[in-house]
């Protein structure tokens, strides 16, 4: 299950909710090393060392409870209750060299500026040049309004405890998280609180897609057809169609422009090339479309736009629109029970808004709500660090996976072809939310097993991995996705 986006005051809620209930503190505060411990023993090399700052609140306790989970490990530990008489003991620590701090200074107790002394103590230890792992929130954070209480440990990654704090996803927030991740289940009670943002969990996905029928055959995961690609964007419409074969459809069609169609047909097998011409029958008998990739020649036949206009009114099968597609969607509704979905990135958005990225990115979930109001609650998949997805009501789910390395031309139509392939298979067309979310993290999760391979790999790295990232349990003792070896 998605976990909500909580503010403090919630979390607080949540806390004493569990305690009533008869959890208890001490339980769920071991319950918190064991799961830190479980994620430095999976993320830390044997030999590195390990630096354990605990403060005075129960932040402190949780990363003091890592310690019994760590033997064999460099582990040292130095408590910080008085900034002034722990630099002492902090500057022996420092100097024995920690590859890995683990912060628990302070969580989302933290409530008032901070004093000088401890400014002093968080640059000092900013400037250790020690990977940082926070517990729940980087020291110094305030976790509300994700602005600094002064000064903040600027961590590698966060790992924030049974649900992100609101704060956290604030872009002032995210030079100081680092990566973000999430600990579900740290033993508190069912949560009480809804909230309009939910964070995407890899747990989600343990059972999705579902397993094919054994007696299945290509007519049972449909038929997809994109049109993509034309003169100088070619490679566009090849990326999407490979990306669309992995998520395997049954049959993938790719209509194409006559100016590039032999360039295009050249560089696909499984998949049908077409020329495209205003007879070929759409939607026909195509369980799903995809209009995008690529689309963007200024000698693009006028008929494409025209049909996608069309269809997107009134065709019956989901419609996925991405790329320079987007400007020929018609505003207004959509019919009844068709998927449709848009994928822009934050610079389409602003354009399809008539406003700026900068307003875009300032206030993400208003771009969702406003642009899923203009097109007819269609699903908005808004691309870009946290990719949101949602519509004009309802949850926004934020995605956690992906990486800055997926910064790079192509892997947006990459998206646009998996989540096109799935969208087109009967059995998945059912859970369209879960669909969506799935495409988006498998995506970004292939591109963090490829990051932790090797940082330079290209797209087409990207269209091998895809699909074979196994979800996990956050901070179970289990081994992280990676990718299975390509044939
Ligand atoms: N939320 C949960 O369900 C659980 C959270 N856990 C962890 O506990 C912390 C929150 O613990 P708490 O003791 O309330 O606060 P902190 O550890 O963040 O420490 C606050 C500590 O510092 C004092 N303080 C506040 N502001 C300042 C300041 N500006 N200068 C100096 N001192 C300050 C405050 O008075 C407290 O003494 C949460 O983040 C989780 O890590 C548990 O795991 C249980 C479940
Ligand atoms: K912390």
């Amino acid at each position: 299950m998605p976990v909500p986006v909580v503010s403090v005051a919630q979390m607080r809620q949540w806390e004493q909710a569990s305690w009533s209930a008869g959890r208890t503190e001490a339980a769920v505060i071991a319950r918190v090393g064991a799961c830190l411990a479980a994620w430095l023993r999976r993320h830390v090399p044997h030999n590195d060392r390990i630096l354990i700052l605990a403060g005075k609140g129960h932040n402190g306790d949780d990363a003091r409870a890592a310690l019994p989970h760590l033997q064999g490990r460099a582990v040292d530990l130095v408590e910080v209750r008085d900034p002034e008489t722990a630099l002492p003991d902090l500057e022996r620590a420092l100097a024995r060299g920690p590859d890995w701090i683990l912060d628990g200074l302070f969580g989302i107790g933290l409530n008032r500026p901070l004093a000088e002394p401890w400014c002093r103590l968080i640059e000092r230890i900013n400037q250790a040049r020690s990977r940082i792992v926070s517990v729940d929130v980087p020291s110094g954070l305030d976790a509300d309004t994700g602005r600094p209480w002064g000064a903040t440990l600027r961590a590698t990654c966060t790992l924030t405890l049974a649900a992100p704090k609101q704060g956290l996803l604030h872009p002032a927030a995210h030079t100081f998280t680092g990566r973000l991740e999430v600990i579900p289940d740290i033993g508190l009670v069912p949560c009480p609180i809804q909230s309009e943002l939910c964070w995407t969990l890899p747990e989600d996905f343990l059972d999705w897609p579902p397993p094919r029928p054994v007696a299945a055959h290509k007519g049972t995961f449909g038929h997809l057809a994109i049109v993509a690609g034309s003169t100088g964007y070619h490679g566009a419409a090849v990326l999407a169609a490979r990306a669309a074969q992995r998520a395997r459809p049954g049959l993938i069609t790719l209509i194409t422009p006559a100016s590039v169609y032999a360039v295009v047909a050249s560089q696909l097998q499984a998949v049908m090339v077409h020329p495209w011409s205003a007879a070929h029958p759409l939607p026909g008998r195509y369980t799903a479309l995809l209009f995008g990739p690529g689309l963007a020649a200024a000698d693009l036949p006028a008929e494409i736009p025209a049909t996608l206009a069309r269809l997107w009114q009134e065709a019956n099968v989901p419609i996925v629109v991405d790329a320079s597609a987007l400007d020929h969607v018609p505003r207004g509704p959509i019919p009844r029970d068709a998927l449709r979905v848009l994928t822009p990135h934050p610079g389409e958005a602003a354009r399809l808004l008539g406003t700026t990225t900068n307003e875009v990115q300032s206030n993400r979930v208003a771009a969702v709500r406003a642009l899923s109001g203009q097109f007819g609650g269609a699903w908005i998949v808004l691309k870009g660090y946290q990719t949101l997805i949602g519509r004009q009501h309802g949850p926004i789910f934020v995605n956690p996976s992906g990486n800055p390395d997926l910064a790079q031309g192509g892997s947006g139509d990459v998206l646009a072809g998996y989540l096109a392939g799935l969208c087109a298979q009967p059995p998945l067309q059912g859970d369209p939310e879960r669909l969506i979310r799935y495409a988006v993290w498998q995506h970004g999760a292939a591109a963090d097993a490829l990051s932790r391979r090797h940082p330079a790999w290209v797209v087409e790295d990207l269209v091998r991995t895809l699909g074979r990232v196994a979800p996990h349990r956050v901070a179970s003792t289990a081994r992280p996705a990676t990718p299975t070896t390509p044939p």
